[in-house]
C-alpha cells in the first residue's frame, strides 16, 4: 500500500522501515488521528543493546515525531523465559541477578532518542516482570492458555523450524510466545496501546498478541515489522568479526561507532542514511548522488549523524576529528581506543600475538598468525613479520604509546598503566 494518510506510516515507508503489517488501512486510520500508543519490547539478554535494536528505536522515534506515544517495554519477565525466535538452540538460562544487571545497563539508552515524561506523546517505560511474574499457573491456563491452539503454535517459525531440523525445544521456550502475546493484551488494557513493532523475526510473537487481543475483547491490535537488516555483502547487520556494534559507550566507543558507519559499503549508504539518521530525505538524495571518491563524504555524513543521534554532537565531532587526524594526517590521535598494560609486562616483553588479542583487534592467537601472514598487522605503522616479536618500552612512541593496527582502519593504542 502506498500514499498513506498518516505521517507515521508515510515516514516509515519512505525511509524503508516497513516489512509486514497486519492491517495497513486500520493502522493508517489510527495513526492519522494522532496520539496512537505503540510499543517495542527489549529482552535483557546482554549488557547493552546493539544497532539491530537501534532500528526499532528509530521506529519509536518517528512514531513520537509524528504525534504518537511510544512505550519501551523492558523484558524483565520474558528474559527469564528466553525467546526461541531465530535461534537454533535453547538459550542458556539467565539468573535473576544477571537479568537485573542487564536491565539497569540497557535502560539508559532510550532517552537518547525518545522524550520521556507525562505528556500525551511522551514516551513511557514499563517492565513485563511487573505482571508476568505474578501470573498464577491455573488461572493463566484458564484465562489465557485456552485461547492458544497448539496446532497453530506448531506452525510458527520459531517452533516449526526447530521441529523440522529435529532440534530440541524445551517447554519453557514453547511458552515464550504466550508471554509476549499476553504483554500486548496487558499493555492494551493498561495504556490503550494498539500497535506492537519489532524486527521481522518477531512477526509470529506479535500476531499472536493481535489474535489474543481479539479473543480477549480488546480493541483491534496491530502488528508492524521491519526487515532484519543485512549488509550488501550479506552479513547480519550489527555484527562484525569482533562482535556486535553495541550502543553503550563503554562497550563500543563513540570512535568505533563512528568508524563502523564510516566503513559502510557503498551500496548501503543511502539505505543506512534513511534508517539510522534523521536527515531529511532531500539531503539524503543529494548525498546519494555523490559518486567515486566523493561517496566518502556521504559515509562521513552518515557517521556524523548516527553518532550524534546516539552519543551527542561533541562525541561525534571528536570521533570525526580523531579519524581525520589518524587517516588523513597519519598522526597518532589521543582519542583512539586504548588498552593499558603494566610496566612489568612491557619490561618482560609483551608477545605481539597476545598484544593484538588484548587490544581486541583479533579474537585469538591463531587469527593473529593468519593476519601476520597476510601482512594485516602493524606496530607503529610497520608491518609485523615475526610472530615471536615482543613489544617492549623501546616501541613506545614520543606520545608514550604503541600503536597497533589491523588493516588500514582499525587502531588501538597500548599504554603503560
Ligand atoms: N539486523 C537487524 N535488523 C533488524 N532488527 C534486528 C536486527 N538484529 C536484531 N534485531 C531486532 O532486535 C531483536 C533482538 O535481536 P538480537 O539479534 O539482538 O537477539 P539476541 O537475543 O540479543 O541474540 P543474538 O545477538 O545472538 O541474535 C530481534 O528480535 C530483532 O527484532
Ligand atoms: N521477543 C523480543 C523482545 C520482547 C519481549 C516482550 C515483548 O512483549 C515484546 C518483545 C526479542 O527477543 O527481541
Amino acid at each position: 500500500m502506498t500514499g498513506f494518510k498518516s505521517d507515521f506510516l508515510n515516514v516509515l515507508q519512505s525511509r524503508g522501515f516497513i516489512h509486514q503489517c497486519s492491517d495497513f488501512e486500520g493502522l493508517d486510520a489510527l495513526a492519522a488521528k494522532g496520539q496512537a500508543t505503540a510499543y517495542v519490547g527489549y529482552d535483557c539478554t546482554a549488557r547493552s543493546l546493539h544497532i539491530g535494536n537501534f532500528l526499532t528505536m528509530m521506529m519509536l522515534y518517528w512514531l513520537q515525531q509524528t504525534g504518537n506515544k511510544p512505550i519501551t517495554l523492558m523484558g524483565g519477565g520474558t528474559t527469564m523465559v528466553g525467546d526461541p525466535s531465530g535461534k537454533d538452540e535453547t538459550r542458556a538460562m539467565r539468573t535473576v541477578e544477571e537479568i537485573e544487571a542487564n536491565k539497569a545497563s540497557i535502560r539508559g539508552v532510550f532517552a537518547k532518542v525518545l522524550r520521556y515524561g507525562d505528556g500525551a506523546t511522551d514516551a513511557i517505560m514499563l517492565d513485563n516482570a511487573e505482571w508476568l511474574t505474578k501470573l498464577n499457573w491455573i488461572e493463566m491456563l484458564r484465562d489465557i492458555g485456552r485461547h492458544f491452539s497448539v496446532n497453530r503454535m506448531l506452525t510458527m517459525d520459531s517452533v516449526r523450524l526447530r521441529l523440522e531440523r529435529e532440534q530440541e525445544m524445551s517447554f519453557i521456550e514453547f511458552n515464550y510466545m504466550v508471554c509476549q502475546a499476553y504483554d500486548f493484551v496487558e499493555l492494551a488494557r493498561r495504556t490503550g496501546c494498539r500497535l506492537q513493532m519489532g524486527g521481522s523475526d518477531q512477526w509470529g510473537n506479535i500476531v499472536n498478541g493481535v489474535e489474543l487481543g481479539r479473543r480477549m475483547g480488546t480493541e483491534q491490535l496491530f502488528a508492524l515489522t521491519t526487515p532484519l537488516l543485512t549488509t550488501a555483502s550479506g552479513a547480519k547487520m550489527g555484527k562484525t568479526a569482533q562482535g556486535a556494534i553495541w550502543l553503550n559507550a563503554d562497550q563500543c566507543s563513540p570512535y568505533d561507532f563512528w568508524q563502523y558507519w564510516r566503513n559502510t559499503e557503498d551500496a548501503d549508504v543511502v539505505k543506512f542514511l534513511k534508517l539510522f539518521t534523521t536527515l531529511p530525505l532531500s539531503e539524503i538524495e543529494k548525498l546519494g548522488a555523490l559518486e567515486g571518491a566523493e561517496i566518502n563524504e556521504a559515509k562521513k555524513a552518515l557517521a556524523d549523524a548516527a553518532t550524534t543521534l546516539l552519543h551527542g554532537e561533541e562525541a561525534a565531532r571528536m570521533a570525526a576529528e580523531t579519524a581525520r587526524r589518524t587517516f588523513e594526517e597519519g598522526a597518532i590521535a589521543e582519542n583512539l581506543p586504548t588498552v593499558e598494560v603494566t610496566k612489568a609486562e612491557l619490561d618482560a616483553g609483551l608477545g605481539v600475538l597476545n598484544a593484538f588479542v588484548k587490544a581486541g583487534l583479533v579474537a585469538s592467537n591463531g587469527e593473529a598468525r593468519r593476519q601476520i601472514k597476510g601482512g594485516g598487522l602493524r606496530v607503529n605503522d610497520v608491518a609485523v613479520t615475526d610472530e615471536k616479536m615482543a613489544l617492549t618500552a623501546t616501541e613506545l612512541t614520543s606520545e608514550g604509546v604503541i600503536k597497533l593496527s589491523l588493516g588500514k582502519k582499525r587502531h588501538v593504542l597500548v599504554k603503560p598503566a
